[in-house]
């Protein structure tokens, strides 16, 4: 059987689109994935992403699977992608800008802009270690800036859900980390028991962030749009941000706020359509 696919990135962190509206599983297997993403032997990319049929009423339902075939809940560059490439799917017969997308997440709202950005509203972020999850302190308790041992080194940290799990820590120097060598630690830490995405981030000031990521299931990308949303949530938590920033990874810039008036986290950033393909 054919199936056909279409290659996206949001700012470097690249994806395998895949039409699933016809049933409401994925067509694709996790090993089938794997060997997709592989960058030498398959397409290419940091995961696969199904354009499921909508449940809970909502219009469409995401799944994705990591480049390592894991199931993760959310992914914040992949939805702006899974917007697109939903308007092009449904070309002349499209009727709406915003599209409600069901998650193992939860409800996750996506909106094309005029410009071409897309401005998703990723919902509340959870800050309980329960939550995370995480069993560094009691689980009705918010982790900010607890020490964490990670390759000889006592960490400050600081753990966010955004519906997938992230630790954050604050650094000097985000371009001294050795992401390859402790990223790996700090996924399989004990202290998370479903293993954690970790991002490292420069405050330059009060509003404009340096970031990079190692993420759970795939290690370093170019960019995280959870990643971005949870660190700016850490960076509100420990006094160092303000509730809007600009969030700068190596892929490129995401705006993201963290509203006052709601509580929900806004990312806005790019989505941009590569190829097409058969497999
Ligand atoms: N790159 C994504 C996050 C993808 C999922 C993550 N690897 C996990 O396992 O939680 C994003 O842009 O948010």
């Amino acid at each position: 059987m054919a199936i056909e696919f279409t290659k996206y990135h949001g700012l470097g962190n690249d994806f395998i689109l895949v039409d699933n509206r016809a049933s409401s599983s994925p067509v694709l297997t996790p090993e089938q994935a794997i060997q997709l993403c592989d960058r030498h032997f398959g397409i290419g990319a940091d995961g696969v992403i199904f354009a499921l049929p909508g449940e809970n009423a909502a219009d469409y339902t995401m799944r994705i699977f990591n480049s390592d075939g894991s199931e993760p809940e959310m992914c914040g560059n992949g939805i702006r992608c899974l917007g697109r490439f939903i308007a092009d799917l449904e070309g002349e017969e499209r009727t709406k800008d915003t599209y409600k997308i069901h998650t193992l997440a939860g409800m996750i709202t996506p909106q094309l802009m005029a410009d071409g950005q897309v401005k998703v509203d990723m919902g509340l972020p959870r800050l309980l270690a329960g939550e995370i999850p995480t069993n560094l302190g009691s689980s009705d308790t918010k982790v900010i800036n607890q020490p964490l041992e990670v390759a000889g080194k006592t960490w400050e940290v600081t753990c966010v859900s955004m519906g997938n799990p992230h630790c954050i820590t604050f650094v000097e120097d985000v371009a001294a980390i050795d992401l390859e060598n402790i990223g790996p630690k700090f996924e399989h830490h004990p202290a998370f028991p479903q293993r954690i995405n970790t991002e490292f981030i420069q405050v330059v000031n009060r509003n404009y962030v340096k970031m990079r990521v190692w993420e759970r299931g795939a290690g370093i990308t170019l960019a995280c749009g959870t990643g971005a949303c949870a660190s700016l949530v850490a960076g509100v938590l420990t006094g160092k941000c303000d509730r809007t920033a600009t969030v700068e990874l190596p892929g490129g810039p995401l705006q993201i706020e963290w509203s006052e008036l709601d509580q929900r986290v806004y990312m806005t950033g790019p989505a941009q359509k590569v190829f097409t393909g058969k497999l």
